[in-house]
């Protein structure tokens, strides 16, 4: 398509390129033709342009209509690999790159990729090539004038780099003050309910127009630079124009022009001048593109840190899932002078339930991160089944591993579809599937209870549903997963477990009572393994403590305790 357009535009220049010529004759015919003529050759020269305007204007209007489409399809297309590069980047990327900036990069500056890249070269070509015809038609029609004029023109064409490389800094800065605001913004608007809490909405409006101000600030001085730029450059065409005239006089006045001739130049000068400011504004437009294409492929073309689609597939019947943290030791990529473990091993034995406990920021859910792969440790390894992880693929990892959290994170779709996100290939879970899962998680009555059932759109991140309603939606959702495994589709939640090894970062005694063991951790480490019972009767180690603290102990916590 892009190539046609091109074609479009090749004749859509030369046939427009062609009409100064016929309406200089045209001229001279009036000018010089006898009466009998005068009449036949005048209509025949207006028939001719009628002809080139109209093929020129028609091939024109293809070439436009071809190089949006194709803009949008390249746009479209950047869009794409944009985002499906931002989804295999890893866990530590998110923590230093704002969503607002993501979200930036993917809907402005792709969209100025395209236009750059499309609607704006087409004009810039447009320009090349009519600049060239009228040029190559200016010697034609008088040689020596036109030597004259292209004598003023290198000046120009250096004044014009130094200013795109200034004008693409500055793009570059607009660019980026652009994302900060859309980051504020989107940071606000998706947490809305705590900015109100706090009536803080005047307040975080002042901080976005301060924002936007500066984009402004650098949005005029791109104005500035650009418009004086244009002066510059309309003045210089001024000047060509006027020396061309004076030229030209002198040329006329010694008979080696025609009147015709002349006007026929001055067209064409003009029009070249028409095209050298296209061309400037199709440069600083390319300039422009270039600032946003910069940050968009280095986005496009980073490597994860780790892939994630390779590496050892186990084979069902070798999977135990017994999990051991062999002395490691982990620092959160952002925080590296802070380290959460150092030397930790902790071992799960295959099909046991493992409750982690610890004092808040003790790093029980870096455990987990660390088991899903989201991070590596900066040594030791974690092992599954005595593979260490950093071998096996991890996206089959992870399809192995079902997460209910407690603050889960559902989709803005419906319970159906938020269920059935749990599954290896959603497309084949069916509506029984979905009931059975919200069944054994206790959620089918809730959900029976909306007007709309399983069809009940949960609002962004499950803002229209109750905590504990999101925890039974996941809870449902981890069991999907398991939707061709009939055998462990249960009746009750419990049997989650079953057949797992279960990690659970628990706070409630009694699904710590319940576990095969408990780890204690602390200072970087596993201080305390071992079963429930056997820790509390350890008078001052750290699991009683941390028992006795719990603000409002239940019975049976009060029981175990004053044994
Ligand atoms: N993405 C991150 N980047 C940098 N530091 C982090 C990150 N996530 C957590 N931390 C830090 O790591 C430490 C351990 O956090 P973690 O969430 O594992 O603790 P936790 O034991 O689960 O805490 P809690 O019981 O309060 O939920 C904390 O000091 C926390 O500030």
């Amino acid at each position: 398509m892009g190539l046609s357009a091109v074609g479009f535009l090749v004749v859509s220049s030369a046939v427009t390129m062609s009409a100064p010529f016929f309406l200089g004759q045209v001229i001279d015919t009036i000018y010089t033709s006898s009466s009998a003529d005068f009449s036949s050759s005048l209509t025949s020269l207006c028939i001719m342009l009628a002809g080139i305007f109209l093929c020129g204007g028609a091939a024109n209007a293809v070439r436009v209509y071809l190089m949006q489409v194709s803009g949008q399809q390249i746009v479209r297309n950047l869009r794409e690999s944009l985002f499906s590069s931002i989804l295999r980047q890893e866990v530590g990327f998110f923590d230093k790159t704002r969503t607002g900036e993501l979200i930036n990069r993917l809907s402005a500056d792709t969209a100025l990729v395209g236009h750059a890249l499309t609607d704006n070269l087409s004009d810039g070509l447009r320009s090349v090539a009519q600049a060239a015809a009228g040029v190559s038609m200016m010697f034609y029609v008088s040689p020596s004038l036109a030597t004259f004029v292209l004598m003023i023109v290198p000046p120009m064409a250096g004044l014009a780099v130094i200013y795109g490389r200034y004008l693409r800094s500055i793009s570059k800065r607009t660019q980026d003050s652009l994302a900060q605001a859309t980051q504020l913004a989107e940071e606000r608007i998706s947490n809305l309910r705590t900015v109100r809490a706090f009536g803080k909405e005047l307040s975080e409006v002042q901080k976005y127009a301060g924002k936007v101000d500066h984009v402004l600030h650098l949005a005029k001085k791109e104005a500035v630079l650009r418009a004086g730029f244009f002066g510059a450059s309309g003045l210089s065409g001024n000047i060509i124009v006027l020396s061309v005239l004076y030229k030209g006089g002198l040329l006329m006045a010694s008979e080696h022009m025609t009147v015709g001739e002349l006007t026929s130049f001055l067209m064409y000068a003009f029009w070249v001048g028409i095209s050298i400011a296209g061309f400037s504004s199709f440069y600083s437009e390319l300039m422009k593109g270039f600032g946003a294409g910069t940050r968009l492929w280095e986005l496009v073309e980073r490597k994860p840190e780790f892939p994630l689609n390779e590496g050892l597939v186990l084979k069902p019947e070798h999977l135990k899932g017994a999990l051991e943290f062999h002395n490691v030791s982990f620092a959160y990529p952002t925080r590296k002078d802070a380290p959460i473990f150092e030397d930790l091993s902790l071992s799960v034995p295959a099909g046991s339930v493992m409750a982690v406990v610890g004092p808040s920021g003790s790093g029980k859910s870096t455990l987990v991160s660390l088991l899903l792969r989201l991070y590596d440790p900066d040594s030791g390894m974690v092992t599954v089944d005595g593979h260490d992880i950093r071998d096996l693929n991890p996206y089959w990892l992870r399809s192995h591993i079902g997460t209910v959290s407690q603050e889960p994170v559902l989709f803005s779709c419906s319970i159906a579809e938020n269920i059935a996100y749990g599954a290896t290939d959603p497309s084949r879970v069916t509506p029984q599937d979905i009931i059975r899962a919200a069944q054994i998680a206790n959620a089918h009555g809730f959900i029976r209870g909306f007007p709309q059932g399983f069809d009940t759109v949960v609002g962004e991140k499950g803002v229209l549903l109750s905590g504990g309603q999101k925890q039974r939606i996941a809870i449902a959702r981890a069991f999907a997963l398991d939707a061709e495994n009939e055998f462990l589709v249960q009746e009750a939640l419990d049997r989650l477990m079953e057949g797992r090894t279960v990690l659970i970062i628990a706070h409630r005694l009694s699904t710590i009572q319940s576990a095969d063991a408990v780890a204690v951790l602390d200072q970087r480490r596993v201080v305390e393994c071992g079963r429930h019972a056997q820790l509390l009767a350890n008078q001052d180690g750290l699991f009683r403590k941390l028992m006795e603290k719990q603000a409002f102990p239940q019975s049976e916590q009060r029981e175990a305790l004053s044994k």
